[in-house]
């Protein structure tokens, strides 16, 4: 069987691979160029992405008939056209659970980050212009006893929504399709509509994939019904967030501070506008970046490879919506 791996992986499941398939791995840092994705995965019968990889009618249409599954990277899966995979036979996986914690950490370091101000404080340090202690000097937003509004109360919102509630005492709220009793009853918390998730949170963060509910889910009218001291914190895709709108709501005041572990795109532009902003935290999509983590994103993303071109159900098998 032949396969392309869109980088290089951890050998947890890239030496799997390599042991069971004629296996070619894209050797560079930077990603295949479009052209470059396709030339190196006509033919083949597997495919493993990343995120940044566009999966689309095209690339099945250029790979081939002989294509029978496409394992991502990665739990998020936006990248993919799964329906058009669906038509076409072709399994798609993922690598659920596994980064769960580790992105639920990211999302509670910068929430900490941005509510304290922490990126003008590195940034004056950095600068040499940090001069004394001062009383008014970096004052930031509280967290004991405040509200977290969590969007997408899914594996990771239910662990960032765990550590903020035991951890700092916090009332859950939440947006989901659907119930969620067993939560409500371990966290207190209540499913509440969108509009009044804004407006009742000291601090809301993203969980929700990218799909067509979400894409741009915050603009111009959800920031207007943030608390003014409010923080907002985006680990899910960047694609969420209107970034026009986040920027005209940090620089005026609208809501306190934000911060990203997701942009769209990904780096964002050097003129980018929201990179200069002091109360914009910018991470480079680290997440699910601990050793335990990707080791066991690479196990499941092998595994889910390896079922597929042997005609057997994926371990972690994605389905269109
Ligand atoms: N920054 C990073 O490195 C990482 C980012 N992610 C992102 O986080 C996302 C969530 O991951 P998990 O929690 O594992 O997925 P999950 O599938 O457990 O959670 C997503 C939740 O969002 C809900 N949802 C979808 N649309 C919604 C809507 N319109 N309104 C309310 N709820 C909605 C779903 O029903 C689900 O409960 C991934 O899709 C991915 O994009 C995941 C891992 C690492
Ligand atoms: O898994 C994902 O969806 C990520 O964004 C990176 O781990």
């Amino acid at each position: 069987m032949k396969v392309f791996v869109t980088r290089q992986i951890p050998d947890a499941g890239l030496d799997r691979i390599r042991t069971a398939c004629d296996c070619d791995v894209w050797p560079e840092p930077l990603p295949p160029s479009r052209d470059q994705l396709l030339e190196k995965s006509a033919g083949c019968d597997g495919v493993l992405t990343l995120l940044s990889d566009r999966i689309d009618a095209e690339f099945f249409d250029r790979v081939g008939p002989q294509l029978k599954v496409v394992s991502n990277f990665a739990v998020g899966y936006n990248n993919i056209d799964v329906a058009e995979a669906a038509r076409r036979g072709i399994a798609v996986g993922n690598t659920p659970g596994v980064l769960t914690d580790a992105t639920a950490d990211i999302a509670v370091g910068l929430l900490l980050a941005a509510a304290r101000r922490m990126r003008e404080g590195i940034d004056n340090v950095t600068n040499q212009q940090w001069k004394t202690w001062e009383p008014m000097g970096f004052i930031g937003q509280d967290l004991v006893g405040k509200t977290i509004g969590i969007v997408g109360m899914g594996r990771i919102g239910a662990a960032v929504a765990r550590r903020l509630h035991f951890g700092w005492g916090m009332s859950v709220v939440y947006t989901s399709r659907s119930d969620k009793p067993e939560l409500d009853s371990e966290l207190n918390a209540r499913r509440v509509a969108f509009s009044q998730l804004l407006s009742d949170s000291d601090f809301v963060s993203i969980h929700t994939d990218l799909n067509p509910a979400t894409e741009k889910l915050f603009n111009d009218s959800a920031f207007a019904k943030m608390k003014p001291t409010s923080v907002l914190i985006n680990t899910a895709r960047g694609g969420i967030v209107d970034q026009d709108a986040l920027h005209q709501a940090l620089q005026s005041g609208t809501i306190f501070s934000a911060g990203l572990d997701v942009t769209e795109p990904e780096p964002l532009p050097v003129s980018s506008p929201l990179r200069s902003l002091g109360n914009c935290v910018i991470l480079p999509h680290i997440g699910s970046g601990t050793v335990a983590s990707r080791d066991a994103m690479a196990t499941i993303a092998a595994d889910n490879l390896l079922a597929g071109l042997a005609g057997k159900p994926l371990p972690h098998r994605v389905d269109p919506a």
